[in-house]
């Protein structure tokens, strides 16, 4: 990860045949069209969106989808699940235009009468009740509030309802909404379509409703999802080692109607290092690096350093385990200047510069929606540029080249792992992985190891090395330890200084040292005996936030803050106790229902949304307002699929 390049030609010319390489093997041999795509369509996705041949998990999906059939699909992040389900659903209802609305078609747009919208909180519900009222053809929905809504909304028409999606399935459930979702599956009724409801519009003979599931990590947590809503499903991306027939025990509570061979995903919990469990995109060079706690904040931006000098031109995203701890570092790495001191005024003002020379964004489930919309949108657009972010960017999102992801605070579950690797290497393109551990954490590699991610040591000490050393500090032969190492030594020294010489700086450290403790000791399960908040030493976590002693853990500005963020919260009418069941996840819905009168189709979409939520949405104009042809078929034929349909209203 961290070699300099000597031969540039040679290697960019290495670099172009490994990504060829890993994209031959992501694409199929055939065309979208020979899938069985409406023409348009797959004109569409050739011609507008550039995509020239379908990856392997299109190729398999399509077909069985628009056949009709049940699937779950588990594949790699970034191999282009999103248009595995959108392409076929998109056949469908484009294929079932309306009699009246025929001539309308040839006159207006095409896909005019695809009408998507989204309930997902955050907003008033009278708001959401309105846009039900007048038909929606793409929902999206948070599980919570689309419940609330099929119990209490009466004008929310859903009895014609034809697909439903679970994208990410197992994060629905991991975030504590199976009861949700098993009530929504309940209340949405028998799978057959019924015919003859509506004399005003075409309806496919057999139609029936369809039920997908998707994810990197399918595990058997959603067997019990699966089991509700799945019926002979068709397994995509799952191997024998994942399937097992029923003689396996089912994890959640048996049902009296369950079948005698059904199939369910089995994790093969035997540790069997070579069983590829998740799906990690085989390009992604996937390092790890042992870094005492103390040494932490110096080792995270001497890697970044490094990593933007090797290459100007790239885009790195850094995950962290809290709120706090993304505006702590935002704030760090867009003022802290190196060389931190000069021997005079005007030397000084002359020689000062940024650590990090790129554009620094944060993203994180506190910031103004608005705020994480443009952070999205502009770290999107930019070449090269770092992102500093909690999880809420981990699932899903589709940053296009991002390099590098580094998980400076440790993921919970694998599953998280493979989430957040995931943001790189997408689509065949390289990729680097770089997940930080202190020594005492070490045993995280085990797990990881048992879904299938083997991790080689990132050389930190031969990259501190490289760093030209500061006034007369003497270059050590041999440094015992990494907190002895002269640069970590100068660098600690300028970071705390910088910290204490403005007590914003110093608060937003304080504030951070705080709550990183309370997320080390929040963390479930079997990791609970890796990371063990009374094996850290506080002193030495004080001085990864460069803080030089440690901070209360009950100090009132932190308290005060809290009750300030959680009173900024209510007025802006979120709700800190439902929002705290999103935070970790936020987990969305797609909801796709018919407007009744235009069309037999209805399609419920259940997918993660991280970053965006309704202010940001409500942004963009509604189909009044602009050509609404070209809007829909932008947002549901981009490339970033990801955000489309809920962006859309
Ligand atoms: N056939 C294709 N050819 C080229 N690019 C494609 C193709 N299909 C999808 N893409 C692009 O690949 C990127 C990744 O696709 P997508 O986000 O659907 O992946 P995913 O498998 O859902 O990933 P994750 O599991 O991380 O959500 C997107 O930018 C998408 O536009």
């Amino acid at each position: 990860m961290v070699k300099r390049t000597q031969q540039p030609a040679r290697d960019s010319k290495q670099e172009a045949k490994d990504v060829n390489k890993s994209k031959n093997g992501l694409f199929a041999s055939c065309s979208f069209s020979s899938l069985g795509l409406d023409p348009k369509l797959s004109d569409q996705l050739q011609e507008r969106m550039g995509f020239e041949a379908p990856t392997h998990v299109q190729a398999q999906s399509i077909p069985v989808i628009l056949s009709g059939r049940d699937v779950l699909v588990n594949a790699a992040t970034g191999t282009g699940k999103t248009i595995a389900y959108l392409a076929p659903i998109i056949h469908h209802l484009q294929a079932y235009s309306p009699k009246v609305y025929e001539t309308l078609e040839k006159l207006l747009h095409r896909f005019h009468w695809i009408v998507p919208g989204y309930v997902m909180g955050g907003e008033k519900k009278a708001k959401e009740k309105a846009r039900l009222r007048k038909g929606i053809s793409i929902l999206i929905a948070t599980p919570g509030r689309l419940l609330d809504h099929l119990k209490n909304t009466a004008s929310f028409e859903h009895k014609n309802l034809r697909w439903v999606i679970f994208d990410e399935a197992d994060c629905i459930l991991e975030m504590g909404y199976g009861k949700e979702t098993e009530q929504i599956i309940k209340l949405l009724g028998s799978r057959q379509y019924e015919e003859g409801d509506d004399d005003d519009v075409v309806v496919p003979k057999g139609a029936q409703k369809q039920t997908l599931l998707l994810s990197a990590t399918l595990n058997e947590k959603v067997n019990h999802l699966a089991k509700l809503s799945l019926d002979d499903p068709v397994m995509i991306g799952l191997d024998n080692s994942k399937l097992q027939q029923k003689q396996l025990p089912i994890e959640s509570p048996a049902s009296p109607d369950s079948d005698e061979d059904e199939m369910v995903i089995h994790v093969n919990k035997s540790a069997n290092p070579s069983s590829e469990d998740y799906g990690i995109p085989s390009q992604l060079v996937q390092k790890y690096v042992k870094v005492p706690c103390g040494a932490r904040l110096v080792a995270l931006l001497s890697v970044l350093k490094n990593l933007f000098e090797r290459e100007a031109s790239q885009k790195v995203v850094v995950f962290f385990s809290t709120r706090d701890a993304v505006d702590f570092h935002h704030s760090l790495l867009s003022e802290f200047q190196w060389p931190p001191k000069s021997e005079t005024q005007e030397e000084e003002e002359a020689s000062k510069q940024l650590f990090l020379k790129c554009k620094t964004f944060r993203l994180h489930g506190s910031m103004e929606q608005e705020d994480r919309r443009s952070a999205f949108a502009n770290f999107k657009a930019e070449k090269q540029a770092l992102l500093l972010s909690t999880d809420v960017a981990a699932r899903g999102l589709d940053f296009p080249k991002v390099r590098c992801i580094i998980q400076y605070d440790c993921p919970g579950e694998a599953t998280e792992y493979v989430h957040r690797v995931g943001r790189t290497a997408r689509i065949g393109e390289k990729g680097e992985a770089l997940l930080f551990l202190q020594p005492v954490e070490i045993d995280y590699l085990k797990d990881l190891k048992k879904h299938g991610a083997t991790l080689a040591e990132y050389p930190l000490l031969k990259v501190l090395d490289k760093f030209p050393l500061l006034g007369n500090m003497p270059r050590i032969k041999k440094v015992i330890s990494l907190e002895s190492h002269p640069w970590v030594i100068s660098l600690q020294r300028a970071l705390e200084f910088f910290t204490y010489a403005e007590p914003k700086m110093k608060n937003l450290a304080k504030n951070a040292f705080v709550s990183w403790v309370r997320g080390y000791a929040a963390h479930k399960g079997e990791l609970k005996s890796i990371f063990v908040v009374k094996k850290l030493h506080l002193g030495h976590v004080a001085k990864s936030f460069a803080l030089k002693e440690q901070p209360s853990l009950v100090g009132k500005s932190h308290h005060k803050e809290t009750m300030k963020r959680k009173r900024d919260e209510r007025q802006r009418g979120q709700h800190p106790k439902k929002r705290k069941k999103m935070s970790g996840g936020n987990s969305r819905m797609y909801a796709c229902l018919s407007r009744v009168h235009y069309i037999p189709d209805e399609v419920l979409l259940m997918r993660w949304e991280p970053s965006l939520g309704a202010a940001g949405l409500a942004a963009l104009p509604r189909p009044e307002d602009e050509d609404y042809n070209s809007m829909v078929e932008s947002k549901i034929m981009e490339s970033d699929l990801k955000c489309v349909p809920m962006l859309v209203f």
